[in-house]
């Protein structure tokens, strides 16, 4: 049976105020925040500390290491309290078992991150992923790296919308898919190769979509947001 698909709001920016102002946005209207790379090497971890006060964080630095550095750098995030967690699936199934050990031994049980593997990002095409000496489809990739993370100890997936059916198909309808590269319907895609629309992505059965530019960089943010959830609700 379909469930509902959750907003995230990512807050992309170094500016501790206009993350604030996005996350004000996300609060008024009940959607979880991602804070990435940027605003936690930018600001430090008191900073991305004190936006997590009081609300959900979805903690996004996509961790690819040898296995004990991941397991200790986890063990390092316990105090943000985030609600969900990346790292790369592509370090391997040894990484992934740490990184599940270490979420078990460090966070209590109350607030145990959803351990989320990256599979294939969603700005790589065919042609990139053959760069890098991988001569299948990104379907495939993402459905061999999904199986391979769940399997090690990952609670969801972070994938493109292009694979939520087909992984829904695979995977059950239980497995957690955190879903970025979304694009409103003839929005430039940036940096982005596998988007579809919010509606799209609810239709395929994704649990949670990430959006960042299509709201906090529209006219007004909010009534972008609303407009989504819109969507959203179907
Ligand atoms: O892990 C992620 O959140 C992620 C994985 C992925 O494959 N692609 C991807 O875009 N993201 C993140 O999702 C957000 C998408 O931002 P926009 O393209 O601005 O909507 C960014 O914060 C990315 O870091």
């Amino acid at each position: 049976m379909k469930k509902n698909t959750g907003l995230i709001l990512a807050l992309d920016t170094k500016d501790p105020s206009q993350a604030e102002e996005w996350a004000k946005i996300a609060d008024a209207t009940g959607q979880m925040i991602k804070i990435g790379m940027e605003y936690t090497y930018a600001c430090g971890f008191d900073e991305v500390c004190r936006l997590a006060q009081g609300r959900k964080i979805f903690l996004d630095l996509k961790l690819h290491d040898i296995p004990n550095t991941v397991a200790s750098a986890i063990a390092s995030l316990a105090p943000v309290k985030p609600a969900m967690l990346t790292i790369h699936a592509l370090g391997g199934q040894d990484m992934i078992r740490a990184a599940r050990r270490s979420v078990d031994e460090h966070f209590l049980n109350e607030n145990k991150p959803i351990l989320l593997a990256v599979t294939v990002l969603t700005s790589m095409n065919q042609e990139n992923l053959g760069a890098i000496g991988i001569f299948v489809t990104p379907l495939e990739q993402v459905l061999l790296l999904g199986k391979m993370a769940l399997a090690a100890g990952a609670d969801g997936l972070v994938c493109s919308p292009q694979e939520v059916a087909y992984l829904r198909e695979y995977l059950g309808d239980e497995v957690i898919l955190v879903v970025p590269g979304i694009r409103m319907a003839d929005a430039v895609a940036d940096d982005q190769q596998r988007v579809m629309t919010p509606a799209q992505a609810r239709e395929a059965g994704a649990s949670w979509i990430v959006v960042g530019r299509p709201i906090t960089r529209a006219a007004n943010p909010e009534v972008m947001a609303t407009q989504i959830l819109r969507e959203l609700q179907g």
